[in-house]
């Protein structure tokens, strides 16, 4: 697929290069999120950059990769025999770079530092040593979270205040996604962006001449399919225990949310699970959340964030025996089809955010707006408990949002509702955003026109938004 998004990183990783003196850059996120796609695309047709990737294997293989790459980005032939040392090759690399601008990118640095672990104090001697008169651009990528955040940029690493840039890669938002899928209707198009939770390559798995339902059977509901096993596999590759890990998303996944939920679910205390928990949040797989506002953690509770492992979880596991038995197609439709709205209730959701998101980097918002996130908890007057979609402080001002993926219109006892809620809050100035798939009833249309402090927002406001915020 065409190349999409990542205009600020591209931005910023221009600036560096332009600098003309030392630069390091972290570049680090999950699995298949697209580093190696941005760093290509960064290097490409410029003079003097090398590309060398750490491999699960000893150090004198990496070496040799290492050594090809090196001798690439400084212009000597790859033939050249291999570096002995790691302080042999980068000393060769950072001297070379005292007269000329070069790029070096070293991909998969965790498996490099595996072989040897050595190697980011190596690095840091050499970049203490040649810093101030260096015109090396190093680029660090690695998608172990853990290890990128803990042990390339925390302050207990050798490499620690040595990067002068760091970019933790996100998936695509909803709109870069639509990019990719415009030949599917808003609808699909959201939902595919659900269920490859804007991961690079699962979008780019999407057979766009395929409907909805036979790219879900293809990708996930077919023993051969490329998502069949994938967070299997992914657990596999970076935890030690993924079954516990298995349980606690399953467990997650069909409705048990806090802390002492989970853990009765899969049979352990509160306590052991903290250490499960914290490493899933690690990897961006959850998300704790507290309601906004909120000053203690009584109320948290885990949601699962990143859509592909959401909805493998909710329908594939319980369905791996029918699914290995070819029965794909009847999963789908006795079991997958009438769920899905329920499902994309939370992804709509958080298309919702994205679309405030943007609003705040365009100033397009009425105030300005300090925190947001969900918001439930008591309604004393009704004697029971709300929930809110979105909920923005500001100062003295709040703005509260309302999604409803659904088929009907969405209509004026929905916007009541919302206004009911907000009466629970003091501030004056309250702004509301209503998202609906499928539009807005005629009454509420003419409701909100005069009105100034109500937004109405369907799948197309949605999409062409953020085709403004991105050509501006
Ligand atoms: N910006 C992009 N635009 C279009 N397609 C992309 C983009 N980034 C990634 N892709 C697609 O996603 C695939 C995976 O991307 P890439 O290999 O860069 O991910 P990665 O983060 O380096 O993965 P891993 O950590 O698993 O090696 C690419 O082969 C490409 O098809």
């Amino acid at each position: 697929m065409d190349f999409i998004g990542r205009t600020y990183e591209l931005e910023d990783l221009e600036n560096q290069y332009r600098s003309n003196q030392f630069e390091m850059s972290v570049i680090y996120g999950r699995r298949r999120i697209g580093k190696t796609t941005l760093i290509n695309k960064f290097i490409t047709g410029k003079e003097n950059a090398g590309y060398a990737i750490g491999i699960e294997s000893s150090l004198s293989l990496n070496l040799e990769i290492l050594s090809k790459a090196i001798y690439q980005a400084t212009g000597f032939p790859a033939q050249l025999p291999s570096f002995k040392t790691l302080p042999e090759a980068f000393t060769f690399l950072f001297e070379a770079s005292t007269n000329k601008r070069i790029i070096f990118v070293i991909d998969e640095y965790p498996y490099l530092a595996n072989a040897e672990p050595s190697v980011s104090s190596v690095l840091q001697a050499t970049i203490d040593h040649y810093r101030s008169h260096s015109k090396l651009m190093l680029i660090l990528c690695g998608s172990s979270l853990s290890f990128m955040e803990n042990q390339v940029l925390g302050y207990k690493s050798p490499l620690y205040g040595r990067r002068t840039a760091q970019y933790k890669i996100k998936p695509f938002t909803y709109w870069e996604c639509r990019q990719y899928l415009s030949s599917f209707s808003n609808e699909d198009a959201s939902m595919f962006f659900a269920i490859t939770g804007g991961v690079a390559e699962y979008l780019s798995f999407v057979d766009p001449d395929l409907s909805l339902r036979s790219n879900i059977i293809n990708l996930y509901l077919t023993p051969s399919g490329r998502l069949f096993e994938e967070p299997r596999n992914l657990l596999q590759q970076e935890m030690r225990e993924p079954k516990i890990y298995n349980d606690i998303l399953s467990a997650i996944a069909h409705g048990s949310t806090r802390n002492h939920e989970i853990a009765s679910k899969i049979g352990q205390t509160s306590g052991a699970l903290s250490h499960y928990l914290k490493a899933l949040m690690e990897l961006g797989i959850i998300e704790k959340r507290t309601p906004i506002g909120e000053k203690t953690e009584r109320k948290s509770i885990y949601v699962i964030v990143d859509g592909m492992y959401r909805f493998w979880y909710k329908f594939v596991r319980p369905n791996l025996q029918a699914i290995e038995l070819r029965q794909g197609d009847i999963v789908f439709d006795e079991r997958i089809a009438e769920n899905l709205s329920e499902f994309m209730g939370f992804e709509f959701e958080q298309m919702a955010i994205q679309y405030l998101e943007s609003c705040i980097q365009r100033n397009e918002v009425p105030f300005y707006i300090l925190e947001y996130g969900n918001w439930w908890g008591n309604n004393p007057y009704e004697k029971r408990q709300e929930e809110i979609d979105i909920v923005a402080l500001g100062n003295n001002a709040i703005l509260f949002g309302e999604c409803k993926w659904r088929n009907q219109k969405l209509d004026t006892k929905v916007f009541d509702a919302l206004r009911s809620k907000a009466r629970l809050f003091p501030q004056e100035n309250k702004q509301y955003m209503l998202f609906s798939k499928s539009g807005f009833t005629e009454d509420l249309l003419k409701e909100s026109a005069d009105q100034q402090n109500v937004q109405l927002i369907d799948l197309e406001k949605m999409y062409w938004i953020k085709e403004t915020a991105s050509s501006s």
